[in-house]
């Protein structure tokens, strides 16, 4: 495996490397910003590739917000984008329930584990669902709960899949209906699995720390619809129609972002130090997963 390419400060490797690719796929949180902090130039670097003529696609793991919350974000931020830019993992979870997985209704409804943006992509696609940011959750496991729950008097029959995202409102009602449902053969469904976010130049659990409690209870993992999954790649090419091999993966942290490149087989991957992972991660002896270049700003690549 050779080594990857530092470009920061190498203006003509930044030319060269830029020249490769038609298409931008960028991850979102720990590259274009931390939280609400915007980092230096990206708005600029963003604008300077749509001069080059590069398509950009903004595929996020974050499944808090829908492709709408993200372009009120980046319009927030400053950063020219439209919806149809943003690929989410709560709208590549609600287009694999209702264009791949397709259960057969009224056994088709969700249980959400999870905050709007998995609402806003299920109502989108047509797919019902309970739980999410009902406040009817929102409370103390009762006794009683307890006995509904295990009789089943508390489940909704027609639910037949279990869709864990990110959950800033995890308690220990949500945990037992959903284990419920899965004992009960519910389909288990992640919009992603990331271990962390990173938030306030910081790291804070992720969707996969949040979600933590129900793969050690049922004892299984969820089939995850966001990065590295390359039912994902197969989902953001089948709408984008891109060349894979003139197609660059930009993102922070390798077990995903970059991962989701090197196995999408796309011509190549950016990384960037801003977010999760660090270099000495990808320089060591045998980092199982390299990337083809690096920056340590997105910034850097206007040269
Ligand atoms: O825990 C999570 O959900 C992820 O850390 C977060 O949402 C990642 O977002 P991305 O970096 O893919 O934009």
């Amino acid at each position: 495996m050779s080594q990857p390419k530092h470009l920061t400060g190498d203006k003509a490797g930044i030319e060269e490397f830029l020249s490769r690719f038609d298409v931008f796929l960028f991850d979102c949180d720990g590259v274009l910003w931390s939280g609400d902090f915007l980092f230096p130039n990206v708005a600029e670097t963003l604008e300077m590739l749509r001069s080059k003529g590069k398509q950009l696609v903004f595929v996020t793991n974050n499944s808090t917000k829908s492709r709408a919350d993200y372009k009120k974000k980046f319009d927030k931020m400053g950063i020219p984008a439209n919806t149809e830019e943003v690929f989410g993992s709560s709208y590549s979870a609600a287009v694999y329930i209702a264009r791949i997985l397709k259960l057969p209704g009224p056994k088709n409804k969700v249980f959400v584990l999870g905050e709007t943006g998995i609402e806003q992509e299920l109502d989108a696609e047509g797919v019902s669902y309970i739980g999410g940011t009902d406040p009817a959750f929102r409370r103390d496991i009762e006794p009683e709960d307890f006995t509904n729950l295990a009789n089943g008097s508390a489940l909704d029959p027609d639910v037949g899949i279990v869709l864990s995202g990110l959950d800033f409102h995890v308690n220990y009602l949500k945990l037992a209906t959903a284990f419920q449902y899965l004992q009960r053969g519910a389909v288990f469904l992640a919009t992603n699995t990331d271990s962390t976010l990173p938030m306030a130049h910081s790291l804070f659990p992720g969707a996969g720390s949040s979600g933590a409690g129900l793969v050690k209870a049922i004892g299984k993992e969820a089939l995850s619809l966001g990065k590295p999954s390359q039912a994902m790649m197969d989902a953001v090419e089948g709408k984008f129609q891109f060349d894979r091999s003139r197609t660059c993966m930009v993102g922070d942290r390798l077990n995903t972002d970059i991962q989701f490149g090197i196995e999408g087989k796309l011509g190549g991957t950016l990384a960037v130090l801003t977010g999760v992972s660090k270099k000495e991660e990808f320089l060591a002896e045998g980092a199982p997963t390299v990337p083809m270049a690096y920056v340590d700003t997105l910034g850097d690549l206007l040269g």
